[in-house]
């Protein structure tokens, strides 16, 4: 059994990995974190979020930062589901621990200094962790994962949008001089946990944000290798995104080279779900680790649709599958 904490635990994402972990064949819960001065420290993380009643009563515990290096020796694995600044101070500290490193915030997703000024606000201090780093979007890097103590696990919305293009590029059937439009819709639980104005459920509609500067714009261009417009939006709901990519293709392209783009990257991979004469729907997926992918070809235009659950494939379900790649477990132990 790998001994497993989870940082963060308190939060949307952090409270479904605890019920992956207690789930796991392979894995021991070893710890639940906040921060240190937490208003949540000593809380069963179940008095937190009751559907883990009986499930994970275990407390969350401060975190002493100075007291890493002693108290996780003994830990396998660390999945950090914090906040991109806490995970980038907290992530090389856990690694000289010697632990295996999964963390879901965005501190170690692209390997450019500048993105980081320019998207996060903050210089990064730790460039031969940004180099080192694998992105873990587990169906296209499992045999980098294999091979690493730290998994940057990839975006919310670049899962969805990554997934649904990354097979077409592959297969060079973009056309290299469009750009793929990207228009996306997630549930409030994308901000997590905190309270805040803007996810409140009196203020929530429908509405775009982030225009042209959202940092997964560039997170999707750089593991995707050709330019996007990503829109995305807010919706009236708990959890789930939804997103609608419009490709231009090569002058040609066949609907049989659309079809076998896509059943030659997923044919073998369960979470991947390749619906037929039906469209992704966030009902679909919601509290389920799947993707679901559709698309429609019209000419040399293609309409491809995902749907995922943002706290699951968005995140934490990812976040186990990598687990899971890089121990040499079942892809989907814990997940179905
Ligand atoms: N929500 C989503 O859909 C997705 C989230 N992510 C990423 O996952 C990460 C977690 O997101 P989410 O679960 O939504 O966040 P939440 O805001 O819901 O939870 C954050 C957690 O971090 C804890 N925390 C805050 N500061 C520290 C600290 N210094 N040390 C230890 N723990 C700390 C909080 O507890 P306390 O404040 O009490 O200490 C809480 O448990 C973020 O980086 C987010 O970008 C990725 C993909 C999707
Ligand atoms: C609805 C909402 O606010 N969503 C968040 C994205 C979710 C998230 O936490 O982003 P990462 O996947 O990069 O960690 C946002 O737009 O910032």
């Amino acid at each position: 059994m790998l001994k497993t904490a989870i940082v963060g635990a308190s939060g949307y994402t952090g409270a479904e990995l605890a019920g992956y972990v207690s789930r796991h064949s392979h894995l021991q819960l070893a710890g639940l974190y906040v921060s240190e001065n937490s208003l949540d420290a000593g809380k069963p993380l179940s008095s937190l979020h009751g559907k883990l009643r009986g499930v994970v009563d275990l407390p969350v515990q401060p975190l002493v930062v100075a007291d890493i290096a002693q108290q996780f020796a003994d830990v396998d694995v660390v999945l950090l589901a914090t906040a991109h600044e806490v995970s980038h101070d907290l992530a090389a500290s856990f690694l000289q621990a010697g632990c295996q490193v999964f963390d879901l915030s965005g501190a170690f997703r692209v390997n450019s200094a500048e993105f980081y000024q320019q998207f996060y606000g903050f210089t990064h201090q730790f460039p031969e962790l940004l180099a080192q780093a694998v992105y873990g979007l587990a169906e296209w890097n499992a045999e980098q994962i294999k091979q690493t103590d730290l998994v940057a696990v990839a975006g919310c919305y670049p899962t969805a949008a990554l997934t649904a293009l990354k097979p077409l590029v592959e297969a060079g059937l973009i056309d290299s001089a469009s750009k793929v439009v990207i228009n996306a819709t997630s549930g409030v639980s994308g901000a997590g946990r905190k309270a805040s104005l803007t996810t409140s459920f009196y203020e929530v509609s429908l509405a775009p944000y982030g225009v042209f500067t959202h940092r997964h714009h560039p997170e999707i261009e750089a593991h995707l290798g050709h330019p996007v417009i990503f829109t995305p939006h807010l919706g009236n709901f708990k959890r789930g995104i939804l997103a609608t990519m419009n490709i231009c293709l090569k002058a040609g392209t066949t609907e049989q080279q659309v079809n076998q783009a896509y059943q030659q990257a997923y044919a073998d991979q369960n979470i991947v779900r390749i619906l037929e004469g039906q469209w992704p729907a966030i009902s679909k997926v919601e509290h389920t680790p799947f993707i679901d992918l559709a698309w429609q070809q019209q000419g040399d235009d293609l309409i491809v649709v995902s749907a995922e659950d943002n706290l699951l494939k968005g995140a934490a379900s990812q976040a186990i599958q990598c687990v899971n790649i890089r121990n040499g477990f079942a892809v989907t132990e814990a997940l179905i």
